[in-house]
This record gives structure tokens, sequence and C-alpha cells, in this order.
């Protein structure tokens, strides 16, 4: 796998599963906050702050949706790398589409910004990124900070439709730990799985997790009750890749999402958001997966179902609750 080590590009250096072969995930690096406070060190401001994502990723897209469902499109900038990620990383390649050139620095690696951010950075370079223009670094990494920065810091610029309202706080926190390890991460410990046991044990955990939620909705609108949260956003982003990739190029495949009818409606209803279908690129999420693990793809061929329709009638009205008032008078298209 490839990292930076010092600052230095290396193609040779870190092992991502342990003895048991299972897969481990790295800690995140830059873990900064930016606060709705004139004074803090990185102050909430229109048009100061940067994302750089892929739309491949679960984690980058996070914030994406939640940056679409506050309406913050015009206060956080973004730039879309390659899905492809090569030996050199991720990489800018305008004229590509759906992706752009890098806005902020002009580079045409990712890495660069790291290595602007921090000359020494040992790491993996990942996305997403939080940027910010004034102090030029990274603010942070961590997908879940971030989105939770853009969901409770950029207030004064964002609609009233916060998805981490107060007296929910816990249950949301708690809800989105719930779903990391089976989830939104266990899919990745069965597609990178060394061992058969240790795929086995992922893809368990993974569908115990499924059928767990997909009973809680279905008299419940939403993860954490009538209201959309942080929780569903971070949800969603597996959610939306499940078929196309992971149950095929993950080896996923006991079930797929649409053979789940509560989390498929769940699924439709979040797609059909405003905004939200804009967040969704799957011919960058196939391309992505498909193409950029030749250990578990060597042909790098790029699987063309299921093709399903996101935008088709959903049955969730059914279910008390619904969208904040600001979203649900606005039409997805
Ligand atoms: N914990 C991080 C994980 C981010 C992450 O792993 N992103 C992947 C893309 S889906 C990445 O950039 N990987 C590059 C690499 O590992 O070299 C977060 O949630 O932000």
């Amino acid at each position: 796998m490839n990292m930076l080590v010092d600052g230095e590009w290396r193609t040779d250096a870190y092992e991502s599963t342990n003895d048991d072969g299972e897969f481990d995930r790295q800690e995140t690096s830059f873990r900064n906050w930016v606060e709705a406070d004139p004074d803090a060190e990185f102050p909430a401001e229109s048009g100061r702050y940067h994302l750089y994502v892929s739309y491949a990723c679960p984690w980058a897209h996070r914030t994406l949706v939640t940056r679409a469902l506050r309406g913050l499109e015009d206060v956080v900038s973004v730039d879309v790398v390659d899905p492809y990620r090569a030996e050199d990383g991720w990489q800018f390649t305008p004229g590509k589409d759906g992706t752009t050139p890098d806005s902020q620095n002009g580079f045409d690696y990712l890495r660069e910004a790291y290595v602007k951010a921090d000359p020494e950075f040992t790491g993996r370079v990942t996305v997403p990124v939080l940027w910010d223009k004034e102090r030029e670094t990274i603010v942070n990494n961590e997908s879940e900070e971030v989105m939770r920065m853009l969901d409770t810091a950029f207030d004064e610029f964002a609609n009233d439709a916060t998805l981490y309202p107060e007296g929910k706080r816990d249950e949301i926190d708690e809800t989105i730990d719930a779903i990391y390890e089976p989830i939104n991460n266990g899919v990745y410990r069965a597609g990178f799985a060394g061992s058969q046991d240790a795929y086995e044990n992922a893809v368990s955990e993974l569908f115990d997790a499924l059928d767990h939620w997909e009973e809680v909705l279905a008299d419940q609108r939403y993860l954490c009750g009538d209201a959309l949260t942080e929780a569903d956003v971070c949800l969603f982003t597996t959610l939306v890749r499940f078929d196309d990739v992971y149950h095929t190029h993950f080896k996923c495949n006991v079930r797929k999402i649409a053979e789940y009818p509560n989390l498929w409606n769940y699924l439709k209803e979040l797609y059909q958001l405003p905004g939200v279908s804009e967040t969704v690129r799957m011919d960058h999420i196939r391309e992505h997966y498909y193409r950029t693990h030749p250990d578990i793809n060597p042909k790098r061929i790029v699987a063309v179902g299921p093709n399903h329709d996101f935008e088709a009638d959903h049955d969730r009205d059914r279910i008390a609750g619904g969208p904040p008032r600001e979203l649900a008078g606005l039409s997805a298209d």
C-alpha cells in the first residue's frame, strides 16, 4: 500500500491486515475543529473552507451529503479527485467527467496538500480533507468530525435543518458508533479480509446489523426516531454503494439492500432529499472500487449492474416523521 512517510511518498510502506487476516483501519491525523466563534483558531466563515473529496468514498460522501442538506454549497467549496486511485494516490485529473482541478493549490496529487500542511507528514493520504484557505492548511481529515463541523459550526450560514438536534445528541452518537464497526467499516472488513474466518465474521456481523436496522425501520422513520440525523447520513453512504460494489466486489452477498423492504425504501427516501442525488456518482463509485484494488479484482473489470432506480417511489410516508420542514418543501429535481 501507498502512503507518506516523513513527507516522502512510499509505495511499500504498511500492512493493512493483522496476523489474523483482519483489516486494520488506521487513525486519521489532522484533528482541528472549525468553531462558531470568531476568536477560534479556525472560525466558521463563509468562503474560507474547502473540501477535497472523492465521489467514490463513503466517508467523504458524508461531508457532501451534510453540506447539501444544510444548504452550504455556497459557503464551503469542493474539489473532486479522480475516482481511480493508482500508485501515486488520489490525483486531480480535470477533464475526466465529474472531477475538478485542485482549485486551491493547483496540485496534481492530493498528497501535496498533506505535505503542504505538514512537510514531515507520515500516514495515509485520505479523503475527505477539510482545507483552510486562509491558513493554507488541513483542518481535519476525519469524516465524522468534518460532518459534525459542517452541521454544527456553520449555523449562521446554513438552513435550520440541523442533523444533530439538542436532546438527541447522545442517541445520535451512539447510533453512529453502533453502525460503524459492523456496517460502515464492516463492508471493508469483509472485502479486505485476508482469511476465510475474518471474512465470515465480518459478513455475519454485517448482515446481523442490517437485519436489526431493517426491523427498526419497519415502524420508525429514521435511525434515531422521527427526525433525520447525522446517523442517517452515515448509513446512507454505505447503503447507496452496497448493491453496486460491496455486494459483488467485497463479497457481501448474503442479500442486497433492494431485498430489504424497509432499508430499500429508506435508502430511496434519503436519495430523493434535495441535493442528495447530486452527491451520488455511481460511475465514480464503480470505477474506484473495481479498478483500485487489483488484489481483489486483478483484471480491473468494472461491473455494470445493478442500475437501481433510486428515484422510484418510496413508501416511507406511511410512517410518522419526515424530513425537516426546510427540506420537505423543496423538490429533489
Ligand atoms: N477514517 C477516515 C477514513 C477515510 C478513508 O479511508 N478514505 C479512503 C477512501 S474511501 C482513502 O482515502 N483511502 C486512501 C488510502 O488509504 O490510501 C474518515 O472517515 O475520514
